[in-house]
């Protein structure tokens, strides 16, 4: 089975700059692998490190030491240390990511928010569209709302926006911060279906999820981050 991204020895800690340069270790050692057609999920209490491994592996956060090892069209990259323009080339090819809240950008209908990523991968407008329109109905999104620029959505709206912007792409890997977080149980059932036809395509997928019926409705595997609290490795 196939691994698209190897993480290996990951530490990562924060420098509070503004506090005399106090260090804040977060996590040390993380090692773990995600499969093609499988969705793991980080799990363990607040303030773990679940969030700053997932920010990791898509670029937004440095890595102190170790290594993220990503295929990238065949090629294997350490993520840990590639340069911006190869981590924006992974972000466009490779690894997708739905986060919790929605970037609204103004004047821009939902319909075309989330049309978009597939239309700047070289889809056909019109035909990506169409994916938008059946990703957002199977979503429970409002017909009437599809043409209106979703700044003034709801909280739950808004999300179902943001799944489906991250759900039309492609990629090859997609890490889900707490997608269902906002919405009721009618379509967080659409989400779990959602991610089981990216199972079925061959997707890895990495998530974090509160929400318990989903986490095991989802889970192949469950990585345990408090096995990477600092100090852990070494006691
Ligand atoms: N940008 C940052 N600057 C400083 N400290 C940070 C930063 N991001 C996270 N932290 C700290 O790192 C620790 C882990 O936070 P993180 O958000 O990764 O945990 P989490 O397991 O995702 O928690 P939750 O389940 O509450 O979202 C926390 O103590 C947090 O305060």
């Amino acid at each position: 089975m196939a691994t698209p991204v190897v993480v290996s020895d990951v530490s990562k800690s924060f420098t509070m700059h503004l506090r005399s340069g106090i260090r804040l270790p977060v996590v040390e050692g993380v090692s773990f692998a995600i499969r093609s057609g499988e969705c793991a999920v980080l799990g363990g209490p607040s303030g773990a490190g679940k969030s700053s491994i997932l920010k990791m592996l898509y670029g937004n956060y440095a890595v102190d030491a170790g290594q993220i090892i990503v295929d990238h069209h065949g090629q294997l990259i350490d993520l840990a240390t590639a340069s911006p323009r190869t981590v924006l080339s992974i972000r466009r090819d490779t690894i997708g990511y739905v986060s919790q809240f929605l970037r609204t950008v103004p004047r821009v209908s939902a319909l075309d928010v989330v049309a978009e990523p597939a239309i700047s991968l070289g889809e056909a407008r019109d035909a990506a569209r169409d994916r938008a329109r059946a990703l957002l109905d199977r979503l429970n999104l409002p017909e009437k709302l599809w043409s209106l620029p979703p700044a003034t959505f709801s909280g739950g709206e808004q999300q179902r926006v943001n799944i489906a912007r991250g759900f039309i792409t492609p990629h090859p890997v997609l890490l889900l911060d707490e997608p269902t977080a906002s919405l009721d149980a009618r379509n967080r059932e659409v989400v779990i279906e959602l991610i089981a036809g990216k199972k079925r395509n061959g997707v890895a997928l990495l998530g974090i999820f509160h929400d318990a019926d989903v986490r095991e409705a989802v889970a192949d595997a469950i990585i345990d981050v408090t096995a990477f609290a600092p100090g852990k490795a070494a006691a």
